[in-house]
């Protein structure tokens, strides 16, 4: 954690950055593996109330993936991901729901704790997140799991500027009102396009891309994303991360401005990334 010496000398680093981002959305995927400690909670919450004092526009999107598959355990349920994505039948989708629903209101509750004025939301409440069934990396049949079809952001909008945080959890609606579980990463650079935000941070479980996954000190800060193609030909990008730079460039293209792959482990990652000059993780640009 910070001293209050350190966030005061944050803070007078951080005018010019105030009054850059100022009047600005934010759009900040908080991942599961990256909320998993309730003291790094506390500080990426602190962080948001502290951007929305300041005038910048905090939108949280949250994930929940280890959360779920705790859940679906104690209720004896493998958990199965194809491509990344979670297998979802009929009870799959009704803890996903639950699970995801809880984590909603626990995000927006600390939130107002610390002062600010949080609403939880899922992709349910106004057509937020519409969204359409996708199909497995083999396009297989993977259940309730949705591709974001829409964003309608006029709730979200609504509520930004009357001085609330939206916290929303990925959940979409289809036809006939079905859910449909969408990955966290996806959700949020839908969202971040359509609010036309300046900014995507992605909160996640390491440095950020690193050249050798082995490698702290090998991290790349800057990355064009005319040359992404050739950071997956040469198997830098794996995994999990791969979705994630994805979701970064479809934001960029989007017009988003510039977005970010952070360490969630870092207590006020996004107050050192969003209001310094040093930049923590990696920046995807145009
Ligand atoms: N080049 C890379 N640099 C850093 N991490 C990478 C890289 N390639 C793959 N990864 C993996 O991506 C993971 C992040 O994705 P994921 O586990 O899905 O995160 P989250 O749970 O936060 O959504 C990292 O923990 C790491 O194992
Ligand atoms: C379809 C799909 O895989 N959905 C994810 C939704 C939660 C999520 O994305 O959480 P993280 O950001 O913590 O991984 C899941 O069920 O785990």
């Amino acid at each position: 954690m910070l001293t209050p010496l350190e966030k005061a000398g944050i803070l007078v680093e951080a005018l010019p950055y105030i009054k850059k981002f100022y009047g600005k959305t934010v759009v900040i995927k908080y991942g599961g593996h990256a909320m998993i400690n309730s003291d790094l909670k506390q500080a990426v919450m602190t962080d948001l109330v502290l951007m929305k004092f300041v005038g910048i526009n905090p939108v949280v999107v949250h994930g929940g993936g280890p959360e779920i598959t705790g859940m679906l355990k104690r209720l004896g349920v493998d958990s199965r991901f194809v491509g990344g994505l979670r297998v979802t039948d009929e009870v799959t989708m009704e803890v996903v729901e639950m699970v995801l629903g809880k984590i909603n209101k626990e995000i927006a509750s600390l939130i107002n704790g610390l002062g600010g004025r949080g609403v939880g939301l899922s992709g349910k409440d106004a057509n937020l997140l519409t969204a359409v069934k996708k199909l497995g990396s083999d396009r297989q049949d993977i259940g309730f799991v949705g591709e974001v079809k829409e964003v309608n952001p006029s709730l979200l909008e609504t509520v930004i500027n009357e001085g609330y945080i939206p916290v929303v959890s990925p959940v979409g609606v289809g036809q006939g009102g079905q859910s449909y579980n969408i990955n966290a990463d996806y959700a949020a650079s839908a969202i971040a396009t359509a609010l036309k935000a300046d900014k995507l941070i992605i909160l996640t479980d390491v440095e950020g891309i690193l050249e050798d996954r082995n490698n702290k000190e090998s991290l790349i800060s800057t990355v064009k994303i005319d040359d992404i193609s050739t950071l997956t030909e040469r198997g830098v990008l794996q995994g999990g991360m791969i979705p994630k730079v994805e979701c970064c460039v479809n934001a960029i293209k989007g017009g988003v401005n510039s977005t970010h792959i952070l360490d969630g482990r870092v207590p006020h990652s996004i107050l050192l990334e969003v209001f310094t000059d040093k930049g923590i993780g990696t920046m995807v640009v145009p």
